[in-house]
């Protein structure tokens, strides 16, 4: 059973096609990453796998994540809810609650799993909390645990954010631009987790880049999407200099992609993107 099946996937805002019958299998365990300019699709498409936005009405896209339906015809799937309770999403603004504590921001990960009235109490078990802490640490930041969020640098808490995801005990990672907002040094240390947590938990992590450098380092294979369309699926070594020229324009040649970490902006920071605070 593949991890991420998408058959099809048609999606238009106002008419504009932004993806184009998109079919992708990603298999359990697998590292890969999601590429392409500015306004290719790449988080159009990340917001399709955890149910956040639906195909076009009537089309015949599916979208199967963990061999259970997200989405069909346009329409979430009854089991929508219980699938996202399996994914863990990060994204570039971290989203996690500023003055919570690091320890109660990864907590947050356990509410879908926990009853209704203790988690409107917020009251954690000893055995979750510890279970943060481990989370924490895998991480390597349980010694913050107790600081408030805030006081974390962005590497940090995008850490947090993937400690969160652990203690959901997510069973695929969605990172859409993780490392969109950080300096390059908290940008390795953040694929560094994410390649950790990957290899060692078996955790499948799908993860969108701006900066090709990064995937090559990091990830096995690529997904490279032009104007809503598959461009490259394969190795990452395949990647090779002339494909990214035309899947970038000239700036790839010129060395310039890899500054463009800080001039990428701030994307969905109006949104509440935690599924587990938004259930369906
Ligand atoms: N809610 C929306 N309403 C209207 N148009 C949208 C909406 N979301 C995305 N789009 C459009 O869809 C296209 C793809 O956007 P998307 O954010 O998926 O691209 P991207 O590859 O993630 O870009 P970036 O690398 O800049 O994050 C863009 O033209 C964008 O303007």
């Amino acid at each position: 059973m593949p991890a991420i099946k998408i058959t099809a996937l048609r999606k238009s805002f106002n008419r504009v096609a932004v993806l184009k019958d998109v079919s992708i299998e990603v298999q359990k365990g697998e590292m890969v990453a999601l590429i392409g300019s500015s306004g290719s699709g790449k988080s159009t498409l990340m917001r399709h796998l955890s149910g956040l936005t639906f195909a076009n009405r009537n089309s015949p896209s599916t979208v199967e994540v963990l061999g259970r339906k997200v989405q069909q015809n346009g329409r979430p799937a009854k089991e929508l809810r219980a699938t996202r309770a399996r994914i863990g999403n990060v994204f570039q603004q971290f989203n996690l609650v500023n003055r919570l504590s690091v320890q109660t921001n990864v907590l947050i990960g356990a509410l879908s799993r926990i009853p209704t009235y203790r988690s409107l109490l917020g009251w954690f078990t000893d055995e979750e909390k510890l279970k943060a802490l481990e989370a924490l640490e895998s991480v390597g930041l349980r010694q913050h645990a107790l600081k408030r969020a805030s006081d974390l640098s962005g590497g940090q808490q995008q850490r947090v954010a993937i400690a969160r995801a652990l203690m959901q005990e997510a069973e695929i990672i969605l990172a859409d631009e993780p490392i969109a907002s950080l300096d390059p040094e908290s940008s390795r240390q953040v694929m560094e987790t994410l390649q950790r947590i990957n290899r060692e938990m078996g955790i499948t992590v799908v993860v969108t880049l701006h900066q090709v450098e990064y995937a090559q380092k990091y990830c096995s294979r690529a997904i490279a999407l032009k104007e809503g369309e598959i461009y490259f699926d394969g190795s990452i070594d395949g990647l090779e200099t002339s494909l990214l020229t035309d899947l970038y324009g000239t700036r790839i040649s010129e060395g310039t992609l890899g500054s463009q970490a800080h001039e990428v902006p701030a994307k969905h920071a109006h949104l509440d993107l935690n599924p587990e605070l938004n259930p369906v």
